[in-house]
């Protein structure tokens, strides 16, 4: 979690604005905050659940915080700065719930849907691929269906697994059933672990390459990233030099700066507003 000396980034008389939230940052993530701000061209892409968002436990009623919110309607309207979720929802449940304006670039389920400039094509899986999620869905379903409060979300490539209100038991069985049955069945799988969840998809994008799409998609100097899960990990060793990586909770990871979840990412993201708001009022 958080360590080391903290600082409450912005102030009044750095920015011209005074401080708009009471979570106080780390000292070296409001420097670094400030640096990226500095950067010409900014890729700001940011997961959903667990980081702008508290986990709950309906996935359709699962929010941006308020202030999360405010701080990206903010840096989607500055000049030179473009704002990306990148999640592994399906889409529509990302467009859904985020409910952000259209010039948000989006990427869902973990980078093989994309919603960026121009109205992109729909995902289309070959034949080979609706066939696999057929049969996923026939043995994923019937996991589901054995035990309490598991239940299968679909999306266009693929399942998610929700065990988040099962017993650790019920957990266990399904994930482990879930894993020998759908190897058994399938050759081409790819298994996501993150938190409660077990994602199996017919495509293997990961949210590393939706970064570098991203980054050269919007001819970015810099990116920040900040996520929560597992397979936001491919995202941040995507990270270049100039780059910042804020990992929001607990869990390992190579991300060069922690947060304890969405209210301080909220913090961070209005302070990098401010900064970058303050360079194009000098400018
Ligand atoms: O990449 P993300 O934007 O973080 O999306 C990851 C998964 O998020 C959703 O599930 C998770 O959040 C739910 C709402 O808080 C929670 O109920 C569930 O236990 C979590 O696993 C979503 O339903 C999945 O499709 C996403 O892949």
């Amino acid at each position: 979690m958080s360590t080391g000396e903290t600082v409450r980034e912005p102030d009044r008389a750095a920015t011209g604005r005074a401080s708009a939230h009471p979570h106080p940052l780390p000292d070296p993530l409001a420097g670094a905050l400030r640096e990226l701000a500095h950067q010409r061209r900014l890729l700001i892409a940011l997961d959903f659940d667990g980081t702008l968002a508290p986990e709950v436990d309906d996935p359709e009623k699962a929010r941006a915080l308020p202030e999360a919110r405010a701080a990206v309607l903010r840096l989607n309207a500055l000049p030179n700065t473009r704002v990306a979720m990148v999640s592994g929802r399906a889409l529509g449940s990302l467009i859904h719930v985020t409910d952000l304006p259209d010039d948000v670039l989006l990427v869902g389920s973990h980078g093989i849907e994309l919603r960026l400039d121009n109205p992109d094509d729909a995902l289309a899986l070959n034949d080979q691929e609706q066939e696999d999620v057929e049969v996923l869905h026939e043995v994923l379903g019937e996991v589901a269906d054995s035990l309490d409060d598991v239940w299968l979300e679909p999306k266009p490539a693929g399942f998610a697994l929700h065990t988040r209100l099962a017993s650790d038991r019920a957990s266990r069985v399904a994930h482990l059933v879930a894993l020998t049955e759908t190897a058994a069945e399938l050759d081409n799988l790819t298994v996501r672990h993150g938190k409660n969840v077990l994602e199996f998809s017919v495509r293997s994008t990961t949210k590393g390459e939706a970064v570098e799409h991203l980054r050269r998609y919007v001819k970015a100097d810099a990116v920040f990233y900040a996520g929560d899960d597992v397979t936001d990990e491919d995202a941040f060793a995507a990270l270049e030099a100039h780059d910042l990586g804020l990992k929001s909770g607990s869990g390992d990871t190579v991300a060069a700066h922690r947060v304890d979840g969405p209210a301080e990412v909220a913090a961070a993201l209005a302070a990098l507003a401010t900064f970058r708001e303050g360079d194009v009022h000098e400018q």
